[in-house]
């Protein structure tokens, strides 16, 4: 039986939640002020905690670190005024697991109340995240287990959510998990792509209209946002939507209420908004692109997702789950995959993210043909040549600061001439062996006939700058494909 602090000084209300709670099986205690409720929370270990921000000795919100680091570390649920989505994003900001608007009804209190509970006992138990339906997302690296974390507690709430991440991150995925754990998962989930609307019909699209309404309407259409009743509504690209409708949705995001274009009458949608982006809000708001008050409301609660280079450690787990469902796709069996193609994929920076490396996969399976293992030679050429253009580049980078900086003086602190050349003279000497390596493949006997240096003295100036033979190795094999590939296109 878990333990729950209600902290209200609207006594009827404190006895009404605390009634609820307890038919849901659980413990109750009720606090009419934070002093009575900071006492409780000293004295008791408590799983979570109900907590309304204006109480007579002080603002909640400005308690919760306090109420989280208590004994059992609960989660806070926050009860906020109706109306007030700023103090809402607020309380998510400093960490409360989720908001309810008062007057707190009964479908409203439980679903979250019950959410926190089976976070705070899977936290407890395992130091693991919610166990979500995933909906398809793979990845277990901390950034990404965070952003989960985050799914789990939007899915509680019927909280706006707004989901941003460069291109082929995941956002679309990230919203329907968050529709497939909400309690409207047997309702709609209905895909507005604001980018792809035609600027003159975008009201028409997302409001519908009557038969006649215009020009071409000769039939009555419902609109999508009304076609979301009961469920989610999915705004991806929310950046693009055009100024005029940011407007008129804002209206209808306050009243889930609107005026079909040539209907008399307002018709009702009961949607949760969840919208995503990869542009900058806040940048296009400073110039004017975007309704500052259409952004604060969307962002009530913020799921910011990781670059793919961010969460490297899952390339290897999506790796395979790419080769296993294309492979089932293509009625195959799975590749196996080689150390070096794994090597490869992690080395990459994927600017296109997830999508880009699922693309990857599956045009190195078509590659490899009748081929049972997929190597580096397999992945796209365009990816094979940045992989191996990348090292190159550096040094040349690396060069070319060097001899920009190399006479650059601190007029506070000038060295002595010979120290100077010392420090410069090893500088050249690593970026030169560096090149020289990379040139050669990684081959000593190519290195020392291109360089005049004896065998013993290569290996010597390598030990000495620790440059790796083996890096350059991988990275001379993934060249040498490349060649290998570019002279077969020849023939
Ligand atoms: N964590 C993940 N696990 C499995 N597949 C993923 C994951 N993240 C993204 N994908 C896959 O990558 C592709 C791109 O994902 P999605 O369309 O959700 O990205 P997005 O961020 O919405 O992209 P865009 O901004 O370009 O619309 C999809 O095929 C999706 O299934």
């Amino acid at each position: 039986m878990a333990k729950i602090l209600i902290i209200d000084d609207d006594v009827q209300l404190c006895k009404a939640l605390s009634l609820v709670v307890k038919r849901m099986g659980n413990e109750a205690d009720c606090a009419f002020t934070l002093r009575q409720g900071l006492r409780l929370l000293k004295g008791n270990s408590f799983e979570v905690v109900i907590l309304d921000i204006s109480l007579p000795d002080g603002n909640g919100l400005e308690f919760l670190p306090q109420i989280k680091d208590s004994a059992g570390s609960p989660e806070v649920i926050i009860l906020s005024g109706s109306g007030d989505p700023e103090g809402a994003e607020l309380a998510i900001r400093n960490g409360a697991w989720s908001y309810i608007s008062k007057p707190p009804t009964l479908t409203k209190i439980q679903l979250p109340v019950q959410r926190a509970l089976d976070y705070h006992e899977k936290k407890r138990n395992c130091g693991q995240p919610v166990v979500l339906k995933r909906a398809g997302l793979v990845g277990e690296s901390r950034l990404f287990l965070k952003s989960l974390e985050l799914v789990a507690q939007a899915a509680a709430t019927e909280a706006n959510v707004l989901i941003t991440g460069k291109t082929g991150t995941g956002k679309e995925l990230f919203a329907r998990a968050i529709h497939e754990n909400s309690r409207r998962v047997h309702g709609p989930f209905v895909i507005v792509d604001c980018a792809a609307l035609p600027e003159n019909l975008v009201e028409s699209v997302l409001l519908g209209h009557e038969k006649g309404a215009f020009t071409g309407a000769d039939r009555r259409s419902e609109g999508l946002v009304r076609q979301a009743h009961g469920g989610t509504l999915f705004l991806d690209e929310v950046g693009e939507l055009p100024l005029a409708m940011q407007k008129a949705f804002l209206r209808v995001l306050q009243t889930r209420r609107f005026r079909p274009i040539g209907g008399l009458t307002e018709v009702e949608s009961n949607f949760r908004l969840v919208a995503a982006t990869n542009r900058n809000l806040d940048e296009l708001v400073t110039v004017w692109k975007f309704r500052q008050d259409l952004l604060f409301r969307l962002r009530t609660l913020c799921i910011e997702l990781p670059t793919l280079r961010d969460r490297q450690d899952d390339i290897p787990r999506l790796a395979h789950y790419f080769n296993e469902s294309a492979c089932r796709a293509l009625g195959i069996k799975p590749k196996m995959i080689s150390a070096e193609f794994l090597e490869a994929l992690c080395e990459f920076d994927w600017p296109g993210n997830v999508r880009e490396l699922a693309n990857a996969i599956e045009s190195a399976i078509t590659s490899a043909g009748g081929e049972p293992m997929l190597a580096p030679r397999h992945l796209p050429l365009n990816i094979r040549v940045r992989l191996a253009r990348a090292p190159l580049e550096e040094h040349r980078q690396k060069a070319v600061c060097m001899r920009n900086t190399a006479v650059i003086l601190d007029p506070e602190n000038i060295p002595q001439l010979k120290d100077f050349r010392k420090t410069a003279l090893e500088d050249l000497e690593c970026c030169y062996l560096e090149q020289l390596m990379a040139i050669a493949h990684g081959d000593i006997r190519t290195a020392c006939a291109q360089s005049g240096l004896s065998r013993a003295r290569l290996y010597a100036l390598l030990k000495h700058h620790a440059i790796e033979r083996t890096v350059k190795r991988a990275m001379s094999d993934q060249t040498a494909d490349l060649n290998r590939e570019v002279l077969d296109s020849r023939v």
